[in-house]
């Protein structure tokens, strides 16, 4: 894991774990074992450590975190090096992050590759760098962007990290031989100064004015993650304490988060992540085995918001696409507003001009379809109605070259429904975006029974090149994230029992949601989810009306359908839920003594004894029921595993990440009682059937080891 070598008098110590020669075990016997024996060889004048492949250690081995460790521990391995009597230079490359940034501190000298990049992400598994990270880095750039850095687990580049005197120099071109020949120009000279543990923080007496603006700024930005704050307090420690004790503060905050429920989820969410690009179909065929086509050309259906963002993502790749839209006014509108979207980038410095106006050069609007007959993929972003769909998709199987995918970006329609109008079933599969299409970063792919491995393979990649995070589902009525999400439903019917709109949100949001669901409703239009019940209960043959309770045997709430019929659709109108400002422009919700009244009225005319509702009622109404219909959908394989369920919710709806989502908070609760509470309000509320069991979840909690391994968690110890 770490070959020794000595050239020209170098002890080279190469570290060649791949993929991203994380420090394991054997690694960190390796460099300690390496380093002492250059230090006892005559031959030896300096030590060189470095990292075979694409990278220096991109960090501490996160796996091994799960399961107890074994010395020698990193802070070891560190002061071995510091310690040691020939001077010692990191040669970094790629990503030399946490724990090997730390490695490099430990150094004498750093020399760092022109493209490589620094950094310390441990913020963002939870945890701090604990192997002194946080009392060396200030000693070299200051608090100021040692406090930004860890606090934020920004990487920096080479020429970055020169200017903050991170790196002594950067190098173009071999890095071993320039390394070799920085190292010729400084032999001799004394090592004393080199040693971060025997230097002092330049501006430590500004450590308490430092600590407060930085800590005002976390609350503000990270509430309710604990890692951020602990960073700041190891930082504050190792400018106001000496080294030693500093370095004892360090591990103790580190132990503290390293055993906390934070970074289990957050290291949980880092490989699942990944885990979610990995997929695998009942018929054999798999991420590992199917080849994805290359996507050169694009068009999108319907100029709407959701396809004037989802051209964006294209464009914005570098994929030209056809912009298409019946009526031209719409389509001109359409192709304006992307322009000023792509001007707003501009301006938050997120692309250049010349970036913006290559994506607008590949951008073209067209007023029919008949225009497609050379595009790759077509992604149809209608209105919601599977008629129209169906009309689409058979224009479109006679116009597009029988190579070319026909996606559609519906967010519940049977992807079946829609490919037996084609010729090509196996070529058709759901792209589901999330407003706003351009931000949000999940792609929810979806597959029907006919829906081709390279189908699937290309959409999987594609969400890739254009920056998101694709999870893949199987179809069925709402695919993963709509079919799961009960939090709506269950908020509504805790409103007629008890609660107030603004109570749920608080509870929601002190839970770590960004917002609560009664604000993202009146963020997103009372009117959207009103057209949705009405077309539900069209299709069903009734008639909704403000009385209705009970829908083919299902409790019912029409709540919002009284907002709806005041006028009151929310943001849009100043008033939903809550109240707005439109006269200053404000988004703020203020709570509305009006919809109190109109609650408390409708629960008097449905005869409802209301009652005091607590806040673990509410997480439990609200969490308890989705996670309960996120087993069902395991258990059907419309998910493949759990990690893919907590993916949607983590990128679509903005589930706090530090609980890792609904399935991985359901472990961290324990499974058994997740369940029985489940039973129970199955018992209480035999109306609504979100609350029967799931076969899964009982089989999980009464015979754990006849379940498949992929249907529960691979990377955490759940607690059942
Ligand atoms: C008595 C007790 C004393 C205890 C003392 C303890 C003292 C503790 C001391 C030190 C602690 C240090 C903390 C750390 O260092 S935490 C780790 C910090 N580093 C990171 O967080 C980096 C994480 N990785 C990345 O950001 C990326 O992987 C990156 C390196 C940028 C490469 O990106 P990319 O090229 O896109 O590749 P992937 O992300 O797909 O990764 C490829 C596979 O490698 C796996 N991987 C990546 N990093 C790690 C890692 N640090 N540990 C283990 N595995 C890692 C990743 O999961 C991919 O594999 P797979 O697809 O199978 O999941």
């Amino acid at each position: 894991m770490v070959d020794y070598r000595v050239e020209d008098q170098f002890a080279i110590l190469e570290i060649n774990n791949p993929p991203v020669n994380a420090l394991s075990l054997h690694v960190r016997e390796g460099l300690l074992n390496g380093v002492l024996r250059a230090s006892a060889d005559n031959n030896v004048k300096a030590i060189i450590l470095i990292g075979k492949g694409k990278t220096f250690p991109s960090g501490a081995d996160i796996k091994e975190f799960s399961r107890p460790g074994k010395a020698p521990w990193l802070p070891e391995v560190g002061h071995t090096i510091e310690s040691s009597n020939k001077p010692v230079f990191s040669a970094l490359h790629g990503t030399a992050l946490g724990g090997g940034l730390e490695i490099a501190l430990f150094s004498h000298y750093r020399i760092a590759e022109k493209t490589a990049k620094v950094g310390f992400p441990e913020v963002h598994l939870g945890l701090l760098p604990g192997a002194e990270g946080t009392i060396r880095l200030p000693r070299l750039t200051g608090l100021v962007i040692a406090m930004e850095m860890i606090t934020s687990g920004r990487q920096v580049s080479a020429k970055e990290a020169l200017k903050f005197g991170i790196v002594d120099k950067v190098v173009e071109g071999n890095l071993l031989k320039e390394t070799k020949a920085f190292a010729k120009s400084v032999l001799g000279q004394p090592l004393e100064p080199r040693k971060l543990s025997l230097c002092g923080v330049k501006d430590a007496d500004q450590v308490d004015k430092y600590y407060e603006a930085a800590l005002k700024e976390l609350l503000k930005k990270y509430r309710g993650v604990i890692a951020p704050v602990s960073c700041l307090k190891s930082i504050r420690g190792s400018a106001q304490l000496p080294y030693k004790e500093a370095a004892e503060l360090e591990r103790t905050l580190f132990s503290e988060l390293m055993s906390g429920a934070q970074s289990a989820a957050l290291r949980y969410s880092f490989f699942a992540e990944r885990a979610a690009s990995r997929w695998n179909l009942p018929n054999g065929a798999s991420s590992a085995n199917s080849k994805p086509l290359t996507i050169k050309s694009a068009a999108v259906i319907g100029a709407g918001t959701m396809g004037s963002g989802i051209a964006i993502c294209l464009i914005r790749s570098g994929i030209p696409v056809i912009l298409v839209e019946q009526n031209e006014k719409m389509l001109e509108n359409a192709l304006r507003n992307i322009g000023y979207i792509l001007q707003g980038s501009v301006k938050l410095g997120r692309m250049t001009v010349d970036q913006r106006s290559d994506c607008l050069r590949i951008l073209q609007g067209a007023a029919s379809i008949e225009k497609l007959k050379d595009v790759d993929i077509v992604i149809e972003a209608v209105y919601e109605n599977l008629k129209l769909k169906q009309e689409i998709f058979e224009k479109l199987d006679k116009i597009c070259k029988p190579t070319a995918l026909l996606c559609s970006n519906t967010s519940t329609l049977d992807i079946d429904l829609i490919a037996s109008v084609t010729s090509k079933p196996d070529r058709v599969a759901g792209t589901h975006f999330f407003a706003p299409a351009y931000i949000m970063k999940l792609l929810e792919n979806i597959y029907g029974s006919k829906t081709s491995p390279i189908t699937v393979a290309t959409i999987m990649d594609l969400g890739k090149k254009i920056g998101k995070i694709s999870v893949l589902s199987k179809t069925c009525d709402g695919f993963i994230a709509n079919r799961m999400n009960k939090i709506g439903t269950e908020a509504a019917f805790l409103v007629e029992e008890g609660a107030l709109p603004h109570d749920i949100d608080q509870v929601l949001e002190d839970f770590g949601m960004p917002m609560g669901v009664f604000k993202v409703s009146d963020l997103s239009g009372i009117d959207i989810g009103w057209s949705i019940r009405q077309e539900m209960a069209k299709k069903q043959g009734i008639t909704l009306t403000l009385e209705t309770h009970y829908v083919s045997g299902e409790r019912y709430s029409s709540l919002a359908d009284r907002l709806y019929n005041l006028g009151r659709l929310g943001l849009k109108t100043g008033k939903g839920w809550y109240r707005y400002n439109n006269a200053s422009n404000s988004r703020k919700p203020i709570i509305d003594p009006d919809v109190t009244d109109m609650i408390l009225n409708h629960c008097e005319k449905l005869r409802i004894k209301r009652r005091q509702i607590s806040p673990q009622e509410i997480i439990e109404r609200c969490l308890y029921a989705t996670v309960n219909e996120g087993f069902k959908i395991l258990e059907e394989g419309v998910a493949e595993k759990p990690e893919d369920i907590d993916i949607v919710w983590q990128y679509g709806f903005s589930f706090p990440r530090y609980r890792g989502g609904p399935m991985f908070y359901a472990s961290q609760v324990g499974l058994k009682k997740v369940y029985e509470r489940i039973c129970y309000y199955h018992e209480s509320f035999p109306y609504s059937k979100h609350w029967l069991p799931s076969d899964l979840l009982k089989k999980l909690v009464s015979h754990p080891n006849e379940v498949p391994i992929n249907l529960w968690m691979n990377y955490t110890n759940s607690k059942l």
